[in-house]
């Protein structure tokens, strides 16, 4: 039991509205606009599986206070949810009713590689009816169908930026897309001018349980962290902690944020990080 709340908790990060503090009907994405500023509010719910099997029994609930565009991404409150509910249901109902309030701006999702970006943005955009975007195979295409880590390997990393940057530009000017950024989309200011087009938000998730993903999938399509030898985890934990060190403002940026270890604690959760897993306090 302990294995599935972990793995579930970890596998879904759902953006939610403010409403849904009084009404608790179900996850995604809600703004507000009050004096020039944006609000967001975020959820994180239960596991993707019950997308299918759809019922979750144990109370879950969290909401994000988001800043406006120009202020970095504020931090997670949480609240309780009804004991049972439908995720699919609920997933379905929420996103009609924020969707509106969208204005069809895109949604950016950035953080470290492994944080879930694609994962979470393919959700997300077929929840909204959005269409959706992984930054990193539109760049793949630019190039003439070449993938991440040759393009790094025979034209560099500041090659790819430029690819990455042009991608940007030409997605910040469509509408009702979710795109999943590269990691380090958010390291060029003229990056965020795009973004800024729309709404961003950041999954903030510890390095032990990056690395674990990682660790997990190989590290072949990451040049970043790829290394022919040693432990996988060790070495892409190392890698995403200098990372880390050098990005972290910029993640911050984002309108909104969604951190794991946060979420995790609200919910009553003691991080076990040494697995990547989260284990339910005991006592
Ligand atoms: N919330 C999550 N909990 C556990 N594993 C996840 C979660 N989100 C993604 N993963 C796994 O982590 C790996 C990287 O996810 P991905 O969505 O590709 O991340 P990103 O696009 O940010 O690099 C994949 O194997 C994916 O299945
Ligand atoms: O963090 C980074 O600098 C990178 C992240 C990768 O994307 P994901 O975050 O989708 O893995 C990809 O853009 C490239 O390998 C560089």
């Amino acid at each position: 039991m302990e294995a599935k709340v972990s793995q579930s908790l970890q596998l879904s990060t759902w953006i939610d509205s403010e409403k849904i503090v009084r009404n608790p009907s179900g996850p995604l994405l809600f703004l507000r606009r009050c004096k020039g500023q944006q609000r967001l509010h975020m959820l994180v719910s239960c596991n993707l599986q019950s997308r299918k099997a759809a019922t979750w029994r144990r109370p879950i609930a969290l909401k994000v206070s988001c800043s406006s565009k120009n202020i970095p991404a504020s931090l997670l409150e949480s609240e309780s949810f009804p004991e049972t509910f439908d995720e699919a249901t609920i997933l379905k109902n929420k996103s009609e009713e924020i969707e509106p309030y969208l204005s069809a701006q895109c949604i950016y999702i950035v953080g470290m590689m492994g944080s879930g970006k694609t994962t979470i943005g393919r959700i997300l955009s077929e929840a909204l009816g959005y269409s959706f975007f992984d930054s990193d195979k539109l760049i793949e295409l630019a190039v003439g169908g070449t993938t991440v880590t040759e393009i790094f390997n025979l034209y560099g990393e500041s090659f790819f930026r430029d690819n990455e940057t042009e991608v940007l530009h030409k997605l910040s000017s469509m509408h009702r897309l979710v795109v999943s950024t590269g990691g380090g989309a958010v390291i060029r200011p003229i990056n965020w001018k795009y973004m800024q087009k729309g709404i961003s938000v950041w999954l903030d998730v510890p390095l032990e349980a990056l690395a674990q993903r990682i660790a997990a999938v190989g590290t072949g399509s990451r040049p970043l962290l790829h290394h022919k030898s040693g432990d996988a985890y060790a070495k892409a934990f190392k890698c995403l902690s200098t990372l880390l060190e050098e990005r972290g403002e910029a993640y911050a940026n984002a309108n909104a944020r969604v951190s794991l270890e946060n979420i995790a604690a609200k919910l009553g959760y003691k991080d076990n990080l040494a697995n990547g897993k989260y284990n339910r306090k005991k006592g």
